[in-house]
């Protein structure tokens, strides 16, 4: 016999638990603390997880244990400590992200039934404890937005992964959606010409060439069908369009090499190297691919690759800011957080 539930009482449970939506933007991670430990902590869980380093085997535990978690995390946290926003005691990735949440929320609050919450894939905010957060205020749908323009296996896919884990242990599971990467999007592509634009004409020379950087990942991961390169190709070459320049005005370079193996090329560093002892005196540099400023953009562009430039004869070096919460990258984040919510909302 089933049971009827009178409509009163339906009503009276559903006003009780009001059915929400969240909205769960997910960037990369950052260790809670610029020291050593801190370091050593986000390390250890980034440089484990089987979508990043593939080989999982014990030849890369003994090196991860070995060599990189002894010696790594020292001179890394000297780095983070180079950008450490030091009024908040927190790496800029987690400030940028979490205004990017608060500035989308102010931006659809006229939907008043979606909660908008931010998350780090490796550290804290974990995935886990803001999926439990949302449910817990009622959120029987969500929708994850991996702020990755360009979809890789080590990024987007292993969102997917933690949320998907985290699902495996809910009894009352959220309906699901994740926003697709948006690499050549038209409001993207706008986003950041307006931006370089905006740099460019801010700044006290005009560079001969722009490099966009974006961050680079192992070879054999492209081989094995990562479409990550052909992403990245394709949203420098809308860049190109957009922009009236040509491959030799906006030049494509992969970043952030770790390890032996060979990864994507041309790479940043050396091509910077090379520019310069080419006789190319002012460069500006783009990284289109990071959605928030963090390490990899502002340490390792900004300051080691304008100290490789400056060094071999070049002169004028300037780091274009990622889109971060501007009202151009807000817009982006907005417009495709709508298009995905249609039918919720
Ligand atoms: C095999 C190792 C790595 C792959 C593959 C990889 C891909 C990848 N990473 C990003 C974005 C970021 N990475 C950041 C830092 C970072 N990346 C790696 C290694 C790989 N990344 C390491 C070891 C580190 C930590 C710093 C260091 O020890 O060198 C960051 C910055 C985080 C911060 O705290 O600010 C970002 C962002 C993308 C988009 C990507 C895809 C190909
Ligand atoms: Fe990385
Ligand atoms: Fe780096």
């Amino acid at each position: 016999m089933s049971t009827v539930i009178p409509f009163g009482n339906a009503k009276r449970a559903a006003e009780a638990t009001p059915e929400r939506v969240g909205v769960l933007l997910v960037n990369l991670g950052t260790p809670d603390t610029a020291d050593a430990a801190g370091v050593r902590v986000y390390l250890r869980e980034f440089l484990s997880d089987p979508r990043v380093i593939e080989d999982q085997g014990l030849r890369w535990k003994l090196i991860l244990n070995g060599i990189i978690l002894r010696v790594r995390p020292r001179s890394k946290a000297r780095d983070y400590l180079k950008i450490w926003n030091v009024e908040k005691n927190e790496s800029p990735l987690k400030t940028i992200t979490r205004s990017q949440a608060e500035k989308l929320a102010a931006a659809i609050a006229d939907h008043d039934h979606v909660v908008v919450d931010w998350a780090m894939r490796y550290g804290n905010p974990s995935i886990q404890s803001c999926i439990e957060a949302l449910a817990a205020r009622g959120c029987s749908r969500l929708l994850v937005v991996p702020l990755y323009p360009q979809y890789s296996a080590a990024t987007s896919a292993t969102v997917c992964d933690e949320v998907f884990r985290v699902l495996a242990g809910m009894r009352a599971q959220p309906i699901l959606r994740v926003t697709p990467p948006y690499y050549d999007h038209p409001d993207y592509i706008e986003a950041l010409a307006q931006s370089i634009d905006a740099h460019l004409a801010s700044l006290p020379f005009q560079p001969e060439i722009i490099l966009a950087s974006f961050h680079g990942m192992p070879k054999e991961y492209v081989e094995k069908g990562d479409p990550y390169q052909a992403q990245c190709i394709a949203t420098t070459d809308a860049l190109r369009k957009r922009l009236g320049l040509d491959a030799s005005k906006l030049i494509l370079t992969f970043q952030s090499r770790f390890g032996n193996a060979e990864w994507l090329q041309p790479y940043t560093d050396k091509t910077v190297e090379k520019l310069a002892k080419d006789g190319v005196r002012r460069i500006a540099v783009v990284t289109p691919g990071f959605s928030a400023d963090c390490l990899e953009t502002l340490e390792e562009i900004a300051q080691e690759n304008a100290e490789i430039f400056r060094h071999n004869g070049g002169e004028q070096f300037a780091a274009i800011p990622c889109l971060n919460d501007s009202d151009g990258g807000m817009t982006v984040i907005r417009r495709l957080v709508l298009r995905e919510l249609q039918g919720w909302i």
